[in-house]
């Protein structure tokens, strides 16, 4: 018997084992396609300052007096049409994805999977891979590139957690990797094959990114210029794909400016100039979710096709695929490093 294994008194803290563990996450989704569901996450989402930088005194009576009477029954409506039977997408390919790289990492780290709003939440999981023994923990925000939106509020979640720790776990976390060549490579693979798969030729891949409000790039948020440089980078990577790209930015949400242009006036502008196929793909999406497979997907193809075009795919994020997985692999491993 070690030292560890020793039996302590009953008020002891429990004894630390050195075993590793990572934690993936993602933004979080609702538990159903329902309104009340929906309005619970909808109101944890965007009680978070980190998302809506308005002061809680003049934002809190908006959200509460207008935004969660509304939003709920349509957010509820989009979500219904890509639910599966598994649940939500966002957390159902979280979740493969954590099983994918627990499988690939071995028995050296314990691999879980959270979401910042909503369950499996963070503390949850943070708790759960502490009680196992793990008092090195690796924090992954799937989000390739960074903003005070993304990766920040995942990292002040677990900070969080370490604050009500007397004996805290170490904590490493996932850099973004907008520019990583593992990342680039993994799109262009992928991204080559579905389009070599689709039965017609696209004159465009539009590459669309989550939006944010204009006033975070002008405040020094990093996101635009992350989401420009994956774009350029992959564009250099596919140059002889013999395609035209266009970079976009989707999802707006409120009356302030966002980040242009926007996704759906793009759609509507190739195909008003004449652009009869189109394919989309959203490469700041580590997983398939409501922004992706209805936005994208079913809207995007509406005004698209309204607008005159007429053959329109949508592709899919990263998700599970060979080259996704290996491409989270080598970032994990290289952010484990001489930890295993
Ligand atoms: C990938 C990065 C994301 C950024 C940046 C981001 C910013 C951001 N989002 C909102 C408002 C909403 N986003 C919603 C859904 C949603 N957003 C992301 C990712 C980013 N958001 C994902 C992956 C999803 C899908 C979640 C799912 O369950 O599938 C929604 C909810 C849906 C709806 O009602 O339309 C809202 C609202 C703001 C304000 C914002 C600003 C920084
Ligand atoms: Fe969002
Ligand atoms: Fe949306």
């Amino acid at each position: 018997m070690t030292w560890q294994e020793q039996q302590l008194p009953g008020d002891h803290p429990p004894v630390k084992s050195g075993k590793i563990g990572v934690l993936v996450v993602n933004l979080g989704t609702p538990e159903a396609p329902e309104k009340g569901p929906v309005k619970r996450y909808l109101a944890e989402f965007l009680s978070d300052r980190r998302v809506v930088e308005i002061p809680p005194i003049a934002w809190q009576p908006i959200l509460r007096g207008i935004i969660l009477n509304t939003r709920p029954k349509k957010s509820a409506h989009a979500y219904a049409q890509v639910w599966t039977d598994e649940g939500s997408p966002l957390a159902v390919i979280t979740r493969k994805q954590a099983e994918a790289m627990q499988a690939r990492l071995g028995d050296d780290v314990n691999v879980d999977w959270a979401m910042r709003y909503g369950n499996p939440s963070i503390p949850d999981q943070m708790q759960k891979l502490m009680d196992a023994g793990c008092d090195r923990i690796l924090l992954a925000p799937l989000y390739p590139q960074y903003s005070g939106a993304t990766t920040a509020t995942v990292v002040d979640k677990a900070a969080d957690k370490l604050r009500e720790m007397r004996w805290q776990t170490s904590l490493r976390t996932l850099p973004p990797y907008h520019d990583d060549p593992a990342y680039i490579d993994a799109l262009a693979k992928d991204l080559t094959s579905q389009l070599g798969a689709l039965d017609f030729e696209p004159e465009v891949l539009i590459l669309s990114f989550h939006g944010m409000p204009k006033r975070t790039l002008e405040l020094g948020d990093p996101y635009h210029c992350h989401c420009q440089k994956t774009s350029r980078l992959l564009q250099e990577r596919m140059a002889d794909s013999g395609l035209r790209f266009r970079t976009a930015f989707q999802s707006r949400f409120g009356p302030a400016k966002w980040l242009e242009p926007a996704t759906d006036t793009v759609l509507e502008e190739e195909a008003r100039a004449g652009t009869k196929r189109l394919a989309i793909a959203a490469p700041g999406f580590s997983a398939d979710c409501l922004e992706t497979l209805e936005e994208l997907a079913i809207q995007g193809k509406e005004q698209f096709t309204e607008a005159g075009g007429e053959q329109f795919a949508a592709l899919s994020c990263l998700n599970t695929s060979d080259a996704g997985l290996d491409m989270l692999e080598q970032i994990l491993r290289r952010e484990l490093s001489g930890w295993i």
